[in-house]
């Protein structure tokens, strides 16, 4: 028998209590993400990326349907899910290290094995040196790369990312993306991602899920046959141009301008 894909998501809807009545955001989703593969979600603000996110971590409860990792009911958050958010979330008066080693710290790890692992990873990213650090000396991409860190040290079964360059300027967030590639090649690592941003989307996933506007539906599922040997020049190319063009006009044909608002 195969082993199941790392995350499943069957009919999965959710409908928010509002003062002016039911708020249907999700509406009978469907999608998974195989192992080792990098899957993005776009669609238009509002369409409901976040909630089904964080339904995902086990932070909200779907109304209906149900998230499977490996095969499993998720019932709650995990740390078999690694997440990072787009507004920075490290702790200020935490060192990077202190930041990193947080949850390891929680699953009451010896303190050789957390130094070990720990190592591990800020190498991984990039920010070895700046293990003593505290956020505050950090840039917007630095902090970003620490977040990664954090999420990927207690080595999840899947990373969850919320539009984790949304907050960056052009220069870094493509630095960001190019870095994000090259730490999923090394690790192996499964992701899902939340993005607005359909180039980024193109440039980073295998698979991108396109989402209509509310109630959020997936709409189509692409797949980026682009190879996994990507570089920023290949965002240049006709294939990959087509590829974003096609999945834009996707998402322009289905978001109406008067659904664009919350
Ligand atoms: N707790 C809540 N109660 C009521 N409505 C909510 C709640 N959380 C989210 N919503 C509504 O659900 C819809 C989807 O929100 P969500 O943040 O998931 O969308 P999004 O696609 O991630 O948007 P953006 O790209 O702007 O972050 C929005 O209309 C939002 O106002």
């Amino acid at each position: 028998m195969t082993d199941p894909p790392t995350l499943q998501i069957r009919h999965l809807s959710k409908l928010f209590s509002t003062k002016s009545g039911p708020l249907l955001v999700l509406d009978d989703i469907s999608m998974s993400v195989k192992a080792g593969e990098f899957a993005c979600l776009v669609g238009a603000s509002g369409c409901g990326k976040s909630t089904l996110l964080n339904i995902v971590a086990g932070l909200e409860d779907p109304s209906a349907g149900e998230v499977l990792l490996s095969g499993s009911p998720v019932a709650g958050p995990g740390a078999d899910r690694g997440m990072v958010f787009q507004n920075y979330t490290l702790y200020p008066w935490l060192s990077v290290r202190g930041n990193v080693e947080f949850g390891l710290k929680l699953r009451k790890q010896s303190a050789p094995e957390r130094r070990e692992r720990v190592d591990h990873y800020l190498e991984i990213v990039g920010l070895a040196k700046f293990a003593d650090s505290l956020p505050r000396a950090l840039s917007g991409g630095m902090k970003q790369r620490a977040a990664i860190a954090r999420a990927m040290v207690n080595e999840p079964q899947i990373l969850l990312l919320d539009e984790p360059f949304g907050a960056l300027d052009c220069q870094t967030k493509e630095t960001l993306q190019e870095f994000l590639l090259s730490v999923v090649r090394r690790t192996g690592i499964t992701v899902l991602m939340i993005t607005h941003d359909v180039e980024e989307a193109v440039f980073l996933a295998d698979r991108v899920y396109a989402m209509s506007a509310r109630p959020g539906r997936i709409a189509r599922e692409v797949h980026v046959s682009l190879g996994r040997d990507r570089c920023l020049a290949c965002k240049r190319t006709a294939a990959f141009q087509q590829i974003e063009q096609d999945i834009l006009d996707l998402l322009r044909a289905r978001v109406p301008l008067a659904e664009e608002t919350r």
